[in-house]
């Protein structure tokens, strides 16, 4: 019966019953209840009550009765804050559902809390009256709580919320670009998860990403086209710059190795914790990598070049005897074939091979020794060889040198002078090998890949690479990954199996 309803009803002469007293009173009690009066008037938050950190802060009103509130609080040992301890099952701070076990109390009425005991703080709850006035950071939840280990990773892919039909919510999500550092803040949701981009400071709120499970979904194009890109007969090798037969040895090994079973698993995120620069520490060992011919060794030539202060270069081990006009340490290190062969079982080497039956390779102790001249030392392998110096030790930055689009590479390498093993060559298919083999290099070591540098124009390349060194070398913190800090150190084995552990 509304109250309207039946004054209309009165006034019509459809009276059912007299305005008498008990009548009067009804619609009195009904008014009462549907205008909620009989609650005391809470006043508004006050503009000042909030701090910067208004995110974090709650204000939470409760209507004081004779009845305790039903909560006890407590002193935090560790960080001396005042809060909630127990919430009392059916007390009026239960019923409310404003305030839960764990929230910390920063005020009572007004009054700080700060340096309290919690005996103090009783009589200002006793001395209250119609309602109490909490300022309390709430309690993080059992979700927040794994939230508190701070899960960083870093984007292996390119994300445009635009060009995805899958999103819930466009608005909502998160565009990023591969290298960009998210902090994963809800994974609840198996197919889309939570996350803060770190570094940029336009926005503090979470938005969606995929979960690595929905971005691992690959769609099975991408997979049959790898596979044919993979398995189409006999590929053509290198044949571009200086070193083509060792090139095409590495290619050769390195392509029949891998199978296709890598492939049906895309890159996704990588975990990395935040590392503070300390002004002690040695430069980060440099690796560039990239297919044979697209200008790896021009890049590192003309980096030290532009400044043999900074950078270092290790000298290779031989097992070839010394030439005249050559000096030890200088060109190679020579060593007997015994010599190179126990340094082989002592899996001193990042990489090594053997070109007409002498022994080649990159020792650990080269490395050493330009790091500890200071220098930024530059190192240019397969990237196979990475998981050699992906450790806490070397802490590798690594550089993928990638050919441009086949029209620029065409362009600017039209004067490069290519010195072929093989007489009669097409550098057309030289171009296509090279274009083929960065496709499938960034396939399979992509989630070990810090920067990518398109080697197009050399200047502009060696400009940018510069820039980005500089970059690093002055950045305070430095995103390293996870497993650098885990008990296997020469794990460089970023499949979905290893993501799996801890996501
Ligand atoms: N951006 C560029 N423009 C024109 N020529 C280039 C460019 N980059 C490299 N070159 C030339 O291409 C040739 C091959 O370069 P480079 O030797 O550095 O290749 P690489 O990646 O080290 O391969 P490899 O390991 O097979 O030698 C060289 O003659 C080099 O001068």
């Amino acid at each position: 019966f509304h109250r309207t309803h039946m004054l209309r009803m009165c006034q019509n002469g459809m009276s059912f019953f007299s305005l008498d007293r008990p009548f009067q009173s009804l619609l009195y009690v009904h008014d009462a209840v549907a205008q909620r009066d009989f609650e005391p008037a809470l006043p508004s938050v006050p503009d000042d009550v909030l701090e910067e950190d208004e995110d974090s802060v709650k204000i939470v009103s409760l209507v004081k009765t004779k009845e305790p509130l039903g909560a006890t609080i407590k002193r935090d040992e560790s960080t001396g804050a005042i809060v909630v301890a127990r919430i009392m099952k059916g007390g009026p701070a239960d019923k409310s559902g404003l305030i839960h076990e764990g929230d910390e109390l920063k005020e009572v009425n007004g009054i700080s809390l700060e340096c309290k005991k919690p005996k103090e703080i009783i009589p200002l709850l006793a001395c209250s009256q119609n309602e109490v006035k909490f300022k309390i950071i709430p309690a993080l939840s059992k979700d927040e709580m794994s939230n508190k280990k701070k899960l960083f990773v870093r984007a292996l892919f390119d994300y445009d919320p635009v060009e995805d039909p899958t999103i819930p919510c466009q608005d909502a999500a998160l565009a990023f670009k591969r290298g960009n550092i998210l902090q994963i803040v809800s994974m609840n949701d198996d197919t889309w998860w939570q996350a803060l981009h770190i570094g940029d400071s336009s926005s503090n709120r979470a938005r969606l990403i995929p979960s690595q499970q929905l971005q691992e979904r690959c769609p099975f194009y991408y997979i049959v086209h790898l596979f044919y890109q993979n398995y189409s007969g006999s590929r053509r090798s290198f044949r571009l710059g200086k070193k083509s037969r060792w090139a095409r040895e590495r290619a050769r090994s390195w392509r029949w190795s891998t199978g296709v079973h890598g492939l049906v698993c895309p890159s996704t995120y990588t975990e990395v914790i935040p590392h503070h620069k300390d002004s002690k520490e040695r430069p980060r060992l440099v690796v560039l990598v990239g297919p044979g011919g697209v200008g790896v060794n021009e890049l590192k030539r003309r980096l030290l070049i532009s400044d043999p202060e900074r950078y270092g270069v290790t000298v290779p081990y031989t097992s070839r005897p010394k030439r005249k006009q050559e000096n030890e340490g200088v060109e190679y290190h020579f060593v007997s074939v015994h010599t190179f062969e126990e340094h082989i079982l002592n899996q001193r080497f990042i990489e090594y091979g053997r070109y007409k039956g002498h022994y080649y390779g990159t020792c650990l102790d080269s490395l050493h020794k330009v790091l500890a001249e200071g220098k930024v030392c530059l190192v240019d392998v397969h990237p196979s060889s990475i998981k050699h110096v992906y450790t806490c030790e070397f802490k590798p930055y690594v550089v993928f040198v990638k050919p441009p689009r086949i029209e620029e590479l065409r362009l600017t390498r039209r004067r490069a002078k290519f010195i072929c093993d093989d007489v009669g060559t097409n550098p057309e298919e030289d171009f296509e090998d090279m274009m083929d083999m960065a496709e499938t290099m960034e396939s399979h070591y992509g989630h070990l890949f810090d920067k990518v540098i398109v080697n197009g124009d050399i200047a502009t390349a060696l400009r940018e690479l510069k820039a980005d060194l500089k970059k690093l070398e002055e950045a305070d913190v430095q995103w390293f990954p996870a497993e650098w800090f885990c008990s296997s150190p020469t794990t460089a084995q970023r499949s979905c199996s290893h993501l799996s552990g801890w996501i």
